[in-house]
Order: C-alpha cells, then sequence, then structure tokens
C-alpha cells in the first residue's frame, strides 16, 4: 500500500525507470542480464530493430523464418564485451546463424522459456531490480535479444523473462483477470491504475488500496448512495463494507475486515471510511457519530510521529461495531491490541468465527504490523 521504495525489491515507481543513459558497467552481472554494444557500434541495427517493434508489432508473433527479425538477426554484427577483462562484464558473441538453424531452434527447441517462444512483449529485471519491459527480437539457444522503448538492444537469459499482458489488459480492476498473473505485471497494473487515482484494485476476494497521500475524489455521499444502490461496482473500501454489512444481515453471521499494511500505508484511514460507510448505512439514533468522534481522542492519547508517517498509531486497535437486527449500529467497543493479543488474532482462525449473537458484529482489525512494531521497541 505505501509507496516506499524497499531496499533491494522492484518498487512501483521503479517498473519502468530505467534511465535513458542506462549502462550496465559497474554491476556484477551474472549471466542474467548482458547489454551488448549493439547500442553504440551496431546503431544501425538497433534502430531498425526498434523501429520494426513500433510498426510491426503484429509480425512479433510470427515464429518462422519469415520473421522481419530473422533478416536483422543476419545482418547483426557479431557482438562484443562492453566490460573488462575481469569478467564483470561479460563479452555477447552472437554467432551469424543461417536461417536454417533458426528454424531448427524455433521448431524443436522444447526448452525455450513460454515469453520468447512466443515472441511475447516481456519483462526483465535488471541487476538493481527494477523491472523493465522489451520486445523479443530473437531468441537463440538460452539467450534473447530484447529491443528496448529508447531504441536500445539487450541480450537477455531467455529463463529470466516474464511474459507480459497485452494492452487491452491494462488497468485492468481486478487483478484475477490478467493473463498472466507475475510479480512485473501486478506492479504494473498497480501503478497504471495509481497514476489514474484508481488507488483501489481487487485481488479476487482481497482490496489492494494505495495510498495516494492526496484528496482523492473516492468518498462522500454520492460514493456511498453509489455503493449502496450497487450502481459503482469498481472496487472501493464502501464495496467490501457493503459485502460484510450484507452478508452479517443475510447470513446472521459476525464479519471481520482486517486491514494490513506496513507503517503509514493508511490503514487507519483506510478503517474511518469504512466506519464512515457504515455509519452512513446503519445510522439513524446518532450513536455513529459519537463511535467516528472516539478516533481523535485515540489518536490524541496513542498516535506519534515517525519517520513514516507523521500520525503513527503506535498499538493495535479492535474495533467491534454492534449491530441491531434491523442492521442499524446499536454500540460499540474498541480496544487497543498488545503484542500477545496480536499473535493471537494473527494465529486463531476461529477468533474470527465468532459465535452468533443476539447483536451482531463487524470487526476490524488493524494491528498486525503492531506486532513487527512492538518488537522493535522491546
Ligand atoms: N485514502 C486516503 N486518501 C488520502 N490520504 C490518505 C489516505 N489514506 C492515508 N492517507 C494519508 O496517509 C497518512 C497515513 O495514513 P494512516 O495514518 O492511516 O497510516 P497507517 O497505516 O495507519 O500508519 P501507522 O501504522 O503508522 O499508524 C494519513 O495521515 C493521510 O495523510
Amino acid at each position: 500500500m505505501s509507496q516506499k521504495k524497499v531496499e533491494g525489491s522492484p518498487s512501483l515507481q521503479s517498473i519502468k525507470s530505467l534511465p535513458v543513459d542506462f549502462r550496465i558497467a559497474g554491476y556484477s552481472t551474472s549471466d542474467r542480464i548482458m547489454l551488448s554494444n549493439t547500442i553504440s557500434e551496431n546503431v544501425e541495427f538497433s534502430s531498425d530493430a526498434a523501429q520494426e517493434t513500433t510498426n510491426g508489432r503484429s509480425k512479433l508473433g510470427s515464429d518462422n523464418d519469415e520473421s522481419p527479425y530473422g533478416s536483422l538477426v543476419m545482418s547483426a554484427k557479431n557482438e562484443t564485451s562492453l566490460g573488462d577483462e575481469d569478467g564483470d562484464v561479460k563479452a555477447v558473441e552472437t554467432p551469424k546463424q543461417t536461417s536454417k538453424q533458426l528454424h531448427v531452434d524455433s521448431k524443436w527447441s522444447d526448452t525455450t522459456p513460454y515469453a520468447s517462444k512466443k515472441k511475447l512483449q516481456s519483462w526483465f529485471q535488471l541487476p538493481d531490480g527494477n523491472w523493465e519491459l522489451g520486445t523479443i527480437l530473437r531468441t537463440s539457444g538460452n539467450e534473447s535479444l530484447i529491443s528496448m522503448s529508447e531504441g536500445k538492444v539487450l541480450n537477455i537469459n531467455s529463463e529470466t523473462l516474464v511474459p507480459a499482458n497485452p494492452d487491452i489488459l491494462d488497468g485492468v480492476d481486478d487483478l484475477m483477470q490478467l493473463s498472466y498473473l507475475n510479480e512485473p505485471s501486478v506492479l504494473y497494473n498497480l501503478q497504471y491504475r495509481y497514476n489514474r487515482d484508481m488507488i483501489y484494485t481487487k485481488a479476487g476476494p482481497v482490496l489492494i488500496a494505495i495510498n495516494p497521500f492526496k484528496k482523492v475524489s473516492l468518498y462522500g455521499s454520492d460514493y456511498v448512495e453509489a455503493y449502496k444502490l450497487k450502481s459503482d461496482e469498481s472496487p472501493h473500501v464502501y464495496a467490501i463494507t457493503d459485502t460484510a454489512m450484507r452478508e452479517m444481515i443475510r447470513d446472521e453471521v459476525n464479519q471481520s475486515i482486517i486491514i494490513s499494511g506496513e507503517s503509514g500505508a493508511g490503514k487507519t484511514e483506510t478503517a474511518k471510511i469504512a466506519m464512515q460507510y457504515l455509519a452512513a448505512l446503519g445510522g439513524g439514533s446518532g450513536i455513529e457519530y459519537e463511535i467516528l468522534k472516539t478516533n481523535p481522542i485515540l489518536e490524541a492519547f496513542g498516535n506519534a510521529k515517525t519517520l513514516r508517517n507523521d500520525n503513527s498509531s503506535r498499538f493495535g486497535k479492535l474495533i467491534e461495531i454492534h449491530f441491531s437486527e434491523t442492521g442499524k449500529i446499536s454500540g460499540a467497543k474498541i480496544q487497543t491490541c498488545k503484542i500477545y493479543l496480536l499473535a493471537v488474532f494473527m494465529y486463531s482462525p476461529e477468533l474470527f468465527n465468532l459465535r452468533r449473537e443476539k447483536g451482531h458484529i463487524i470487526s476490524f482489525i488493524s494491528c498486525v504490523l503492531e506486532l513487527h512494531k512492538s518488537l522493535e521497541k522491546n
């Protein structure tokens, strides 16, 4: 949920963040990625290839000798090393291949990874952890020649290629709709939506929320009304809360919504948004507003400024909201969680299957990471 980049792992922001003057000198490359000097020496080849990539996407699907890339491959000069003799960057010797050899490679090489076999647009991970999208120009043995957006060409170990989804699936609102469900595709989809202020995305029954750190026009009475009437079905905290409410009334079973994420991810705000929706649905007596008013009091005692969050909750919270049989809010109980309780909640699933009671309960548990915080503190 948070935008904060975690060292060493690809972040949302880094997914397409290869700088224009990217060089891999300085990285200790293994056989995962090799940069050919076609960038400087074989400019003709690189730019032609990139041109073909942009103008003739459909041709990429062909997996035979008639591929436009077949002739490019034949005319490509041998690629040599950018690196030093220590082997920091390996030499890329690409022997000229006859069209017959290529044919044999593509037809009979069963070990070719799926992405390169199908000449799909593919993701590959750079040594710094960033993901980059490229188009496969040719595959030979274990290596694939990839064209990138700036016209650069890289020689990549085919096994590290991860298939990318077709453009038509950009920004789908449920990750389950992606044809290829892999890490870069998930990150790309979330980033695509986030850039358009669509901070909520579904992953099956789970709602992923990315903290916008700005005011987004996704809340308020119009939205409450739309989710209540089900005229808006895009992913939202309101939709999750609405489902919990309906299922509680229909099945007469207590419901739990677990809000989890790192510090500053937006758990507390998300819990408040859900409570506002419940207040709008199950209100009447005014008690719902009393419940909401407890937030600033709790925050005054239990929150502190940290490096990650100016208003960080320093304890976990278990909020129970009690409803009458007609679905009106009748009361609430707010508990702050200590480390032992958290461990119990994390490992005792039966606690979530609370027995049927006269008044039903929806509980919000926003304390999973408090365990980590407490461990850090002690
Ligand atoms: N939906 C949202 N819209 C706009 N801003 C948000 C939203 N969610 C969170 N924020 C911003 O992010 C800040 C941090 O959110 P919040 O305090 O809810 O994080 P948290 O996950 O509860 O953090 P901690 O675990 O440290 O308590 C908020 O003060 C607010 O500025």
